[in-house]
């Protein structure tokens, strides 16, 4: 078995990619590239993601010029059903093959959470010590499993999942396995508290978030 590719001293050891498969029907827009601050939501979260990881990549169905053009490497679901970030991750576990990527596990960001940790990898990596565990983040507003460390090994396990027409929920797969669940606490910020998976789906919360963003660091 794979030894856990992570150590406090080396850093994280794990190429991570940004999901960004959906629909966003409730944006109305492609969310991977709507304005956000000086940038994209896809280069925010690839700008936030590339200092915590080995690699970063986009999984992505609706795959415009523009976002191919940003020089990460992109891949789709290995269907065009859109079943939801389930898909999205079995496709980094296959992409993980793919690119080459040789680790034991790979994490998952979504594409609408801004704030998401910094420290998000290292203390998703701190809390598990086997290569089959998966570890997903919690905060005050509960469990964002999307934010995930997941072990390549399970890939054939998600693929047969799906296949067979199981529960496309996130939260069913993850009860079949357990997951270590590690809470992040709020952003303190000038106008007070702020989960740091805060989600980006309506027009309106693109609005929120960007007054957010005004009242943390960069
Ligand atoms: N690869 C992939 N990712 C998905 C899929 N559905 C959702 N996601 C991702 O999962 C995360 C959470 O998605 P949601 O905000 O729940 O859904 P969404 O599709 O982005 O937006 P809505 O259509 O408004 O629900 C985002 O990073 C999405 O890009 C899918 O079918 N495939
Ligand atoms: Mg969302």
């Amino acid at each position: 078995m794979k030894a856990l590719q992570s150590s406090a001293d080396s850093g994280t050891a794990f190429p991570g990619v940004v999901l960004a498969g959906g629909r966003s029907s409730r944006m109305g827009r492609n969310k991977a590239l709507l304005p956000f601050g000086p940038e994209s939501l896809v280069l925010r979260a690839t700008r936030r993601l590339t200092p915590q990881v080995t690699a970063v990549a986009i999984n992505a169905n609706d795959r415009p010029p523009e976002l191919e053009a940003l020089g990460f490497s992109v891949f789709s679901d290995l269907d065009d059903s859109r079943s939801g970030p389930l898909a999205g991750i079995l496709a980094s576990l296959r992409y993980a093959g793919v690119a080459s990527w040789s680790s034991s596990h790979v994490v998952t960001v979504a594409i609408d959470s801004p704030f998401f940790p910094t420290d998000l990898v290292a203390r998703l990596a701190g809390a598990i010590d086997r290569p089959d565990r998966i570890a997903v983040a919690a905060s005050s507003g509960g469990l964002h499993p999307v934010f995930g460390l997941w072990p390549l090994a399970l890939a054939d396990d998600l693929e047969h999942w799906l296949s067979s027409g199981r529960s496309l929920r996130l939260r069913d797969w993850l009860a079949r396995h357990g997951a270590t669940e590690v809470h992040f606490a709020d952003h303190e910020t000038g106008l007070g508290r702020l989960d740091p998976f805060f989600n980006v789906n309506t027009p309106a919360d693109l609005v929120a978030a960007q007054h957010w963003l005004g009242a943390l660091d960069p």
